[in-house]
């Protein structure tokens, strides 16, 4: 540890300061601060450390062995590799080859193209040229599940694991079927998994309440459960802390020791001296080379990216730096960290180190006022209250979640990085486009971000270069305080330097600037003070000169060990890969049934008693045999086609054709099961079969028109569905321009008049078939494929799962069974009606998503989406029964599917989540 470190909360004077070394940023601030000459003393980058740490050494037998293997055939080889994207080419004529036995590392920096060819060898990227083969087998699909049959599995950059399932549903998803157990088993299997290589991860708890590095943790425990024989890591460290990292060393060692290739491509080049055998270096989508690590230095790799000398030094701090207090937190604590009392000085960088999940993040966000807080936080003397107010006050927040918390993905890269200063660039209140190009062409050049031009996307960039436009945006509000969460995750060594002396002079014109990283020399590095955590509370500060990586981890182990020596779990955790205490408990099976959809069905069923209640109150036949026949009566067509929608719906798409392909159905019925010109009814067989194979045709025919224009053509689902629904609704006006054609009383006999009790056979049926159905989505692994696509198609995708030929499936399903349910519609109204299915349109969307089911996809039921049917049918039939007119009806109708709604998951776990802070901070 340190030198004694000062109380927490006092802290040592601070002097002013000045802008060191190129100052890249400039403020009106920045001009009135006053310039003193500093004493400096620089540090140099870890990545520069020549030296191998001790650990290192482990890795000489697997070199050797690797070397002495070097005759086997390559488990990789890639020759010619050329992708281009737009005007940028990413890739340009590459080769590398790995050796059974070899860790190989890829680098390069932001945007050299690393990720594309890590995406050529998964199978996310076409090439445009080149030849790739995998485990002595050429590839010629670009198709993830083609890479995976071959042998090689990806970690990806920015993950795979699908927030909304379940850690164990994850890790089932992704190995193949060879390596994981009965659907049935999945948990205990998950559990042991992860147990034997040394997580203590709740494998029941949803895959997005992890800490961000247990995420990569958990993908690399799945890929390496996949024994591939060529194990890509792209950036997987990039999360993890010391202890984190140490263990995926390990395991690359071990995968290689067991004959697998692994390609390891990262941005932290001390982590390539421990591991690596071999490095190929990527410039500007260029084959650089390979060379053999251990004979070259961090230095010359760096060199060798940027194709030009890089000086290595942080930017220049003083011993005492530090101005007015600019922020004050006293008594600050939320959910896994607090009580802490802060201040942070105008021109200093604080830096909050600690194991992963010690509650450094929590108290980033807890400063910035997002998330629920006690305790009291001041910016300038006037109080935070939310982070709305904290961006009123001149404090800003980025996380390192850049695709959905930092960027707008759907705004430019241009838009991304002038929206935080638009004021400045306005004239009148309307944006000046000449000053807006220049400033972000300024921004572009100062940050070093790769782009083709600014008019694009922010996720056609490179990860790194991401980052870059996200940082730029924040640091040109000339914040007051920036609260910053792992400001060079994914960045080049180059640019992270860039991004240290950005910091470094927003710091010198007055700012205050607290970072948390999980690298910790990084923290030694930059900042000048560093708070170390540890249990969500501030266990030593050390000055930021003279801290080093190894007195940084040296101060939270030790915290670590102190803590587990009396704690009841600590042996547990010493075992385990996270030193933090996981903010995690294993759930009783109670609280993990009481999940938000179940709660959702259950107020709805509520709902639906009380409604019958109500309608019985007004007329005392309802609950009658006959009341209770003619509401589900209304149900069943409903019940159908919602059932129809929610298999679209599951996999993230919508269909508005159903009502008119219902229409269709009811038109072809009074055609091919018409009663006879003698007025016979026809046989029930014939007319049956006849019904069911014209309506199922049909649907086969729409969706089959859908998928394609969606999948294929690219058309957005709605936009695409709403042509068809034109086509077919004019189909069926050709063909009946009036209502017409008398349908056999056959359909009538077999749908509507057999029952069980006061409920119609069919929709007994119908219900059975529903619920079997919901069985497989939830206790298959087929079903939770389905779900898989909805949640994240492009992660199913990864993970190999045939996303498009599956959405393609639902499409034809869902056009198929409203085609069925148009000939229950045949059955109640008896004519060619060219218009009966259409009120249909929207209530089959409505009802799945009273249900549970969710526009975005993978949510829902179909046994909720049959209780969403039957409330809305519930609700027509009252209308009759209050004898309500067309406008009360309408308002009556509104605020019943308003009440549903409100018990939608997402409500509920608002509610849950309120209640469950409020509980933990009582
Ligand atoms: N989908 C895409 N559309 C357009 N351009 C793209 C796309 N994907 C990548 N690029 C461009 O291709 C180049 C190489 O990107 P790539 O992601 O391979 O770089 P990288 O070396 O992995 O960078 P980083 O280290 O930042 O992840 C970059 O200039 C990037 O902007």
């Amino acid at each position: 540890m340190g030198p004694d470190p000062p109380p927490v909360g006092r802290h040592p004077r601070h002097g002013a300061c000045s802008v060191a070394g190129p100052a890249p940023y400039r403020s009106a601030r920045q001009t009135r601060q006053t310039r003193q000459t500093r004493q400096t003393r620089q540090t140099r980058l870890t990545c520069a450390r020549e030296v191998p740490t001790v650990s290192d050494h482990s890795t000489t037998a697997v070199r050797d062995r690797a070397a002495g293997d070097a005759g086997g055939a390559p488990l990789l080889t890639a020759s010619g590799l050329s992708k281009r994207y737009g005007a940028v080419q990413a890739l340009d004529d590459v080769g590398l080859e790995l050796a059974p036995g070899e860790i190989h590392a890829l680098v390069g920096e932001n945007g050299s193209g690393k990720s594309t060819l890590v995406g050529i060898v998964s199978g996310t990227v076409a090439r445009d040229r080149g030849e790739l083969s995998i485990g002595g087998r050429s590839v010629t699909a670009a198709r993830p599940a083609v890479s995976q049959s071959h042998g090689a599995v990806t970690v990806f950059q920015d993950g795979s694991l699908i927030g909304d399932l379940s850690v164990a549903q994850n890790l089932y998803l992704g190995t193949p079927a060879s390596h994981r157990p009965k659907f049935g088993q999945m948990v205990s299997w998950a559990q042991d998994l992860l147990n034997s290589h040394g997580f203590d991860i709740d494998t029941t708890l949803r895959a997005s309440t992890l800490p961000p590095g247990d995420r990569q943790l958990v993908e690399i425990v799945r890929a390496v459960a996949c024994e591939p024989k060529v194990l890509i890591l792209d950036e997987a460290t990039s999360a993890l802390d010391s202890h984190g990292v140490d263990i995926v060393l390990e395991l690359m060692r071990r995968v290689a020791a067991a004959g697998s290739a692994v390609l390891f491509v990262t941005h932290r080049l001390s982590e390539v001296m421990r591991v690596a055998d071999r490095v190929t270096v990527l410039r500007d989508g260029r084959f650089q080379g390979t060379h053999d690590a251990s004979g070259t230095t961090p230095k010359k790799l760096v060199e060798l990216m940027a194709g030009t000398r890089v000086d290595l030094e942080f930017p220049d701090r003083e011993p005492d730096a530090g101005g007015d207090v600019v922020l004050t937190a006293s008594g600050l604590e939320g959910l896994g960290y607090g009580p802490i009392d802060l201040e942070l000085r105008a021109g200093t960088i604080v830096g909050l180190a600690g194991a992963d999940g010690n509650g450094q993040l929590p108290l980033l966000k807890g400063l910035a006022g997002i998330d629920d807080h006690g305790g009291r936080v001041e910016v300038g003397g006037k109080a935070v209250r939310s982070y709305g107010s904290a961006v009123d006050r001149g404090m800003v927040y980025l996380s390192s979640d850049r695709r959905n918390e930092s960027l707008f993905g759907g705004l430019t890269i241009g838009d991304n990085i002038g929206l935080g200063v638009l004021g400045s660039l306005s004239s009148g209140g309307v944006v000046r486009l000449g000053r807006e190009r220049e400033f972000v062409d300024e921004a572009v050049d100062r940050y070093r971000i790769r782009v083709g031009h600014t008019g694009q996307l922010p996720t056609e960039l490179s990860g790194g270069n991401q980052q870059k436009v996200a940082l730029s945006r924040v640091l040109a509000m000339e914040p007051t305080v920036v609260l910053i969460d792992e400001p060079t995750q994914g960045v080049d060594v180059r640019s992270r330097l860039d991004i240290y002396r950005f910091l470094r002079a927003i710091a010198d014109s007055g700012s205050a600037v607290v970072v948390v990283s999980s690298d910790a020399s990084e923290l030694a590095g930059l900042c000048d003070r560093i708070l170390v955590m540890s249990r969500g509370k501030v266990t030593t500060e050390l000055a930021g000169l003279g801290a080093t990586e190894e007195s940084i981890v040296g101060a939270f182990a030790v915290e670590h060990e102190l803590a587990a020596d009396g704690d009841v779990v600590g042996e547990e955790a010493a075992a385990g890969i996270s030193d933090a205490p996981s903010p995690v408990r294993r759930r009783s099976w109670l609280r993990r049934s009481l999940t938000a959809e179940s709660i959702r069905l259950a107020a709805l069923v509520v709902l639906m008693v009380l409604l019958a209640l109500f309608a019985q109150s007004r007329n005392d036949t309802f609950l009658t045999q006959p009341g209770i026949y003619n509401v589900a009566l209304l149900a069943l067509p409903l019940v159908a086609v919602a059932a129809a929608q929610y298999f679209v719906l599951l996999v993230g798409g919508i269909d508005v054709s159903v009502g008119a392909v219902m229409t269709l159905s009811v038109v072809l019925m009074s055609e091919w099961a018409a009663v006879g010109a003698d007025g016979s009814p026809g046989s029930t067989g014939g007319v049956m079969l006849t019904s069911l194979g014209v309506a199922i045709l049909l649907g086969v025919a729409v969706g089959g028109v859908n998928a394609l224009l969606v999948e294929k053509v690219g058309i957005t689902p709605v936009i695409a569905t709403i042509a068809t629904l034109g086509v077919v609704s004019g189909i069926a006006l050709i063909m009946r321009p009036t209502a017409d054609g008398l349908i056999s009383p056959v359909l009538a006999q077999e749908l509507m008049l057999r029952v069980v009790g006061p409920i119609p056979t069919s929709l007994v049926v119908l219900l059975v078939l529903l619920v079997v159905a919901d069985v497989w989505f939830r206790r298959t692994g087929g079903g939770l494929r389905l779900r898989a696509v909805g949640l994240n198609g492009l992660y199913a995708r990864r993970l190999g799962i045939p996303a498009a030929r599956l959405r393609t499936l639902c499409y034809v399903l869902c056009a198929a069974i409203a085609g069925l349910a148009g000939v229950i519609l045949a059955a109640q109204v008896g004519v060619g009606d060219p218009n009966a299915g259409n009120s249909y349109t929207l209530l089959a969307i409505a009802a799945p998503v009273l249900g549970g089911a969710a526009l975005a996809g993978g949510h829902g039921s179909l046994v909720g989406a049959a209780i969403g049917a039957s409330i809305l049918a519930l609700s027509q039939s009252l209308v009759t029964v209050l004898a309500l007119d067309d406008g009360s009806s309408f308002v009556f109708a509104g605020v019943l599917t308003l009440l549903a709604l409100l018990s939608s998951g997402e409500s509920i776990a608002r509610l849950r989540g309120l209640v469950r802070r409020r509980l933990a901070r009582s």
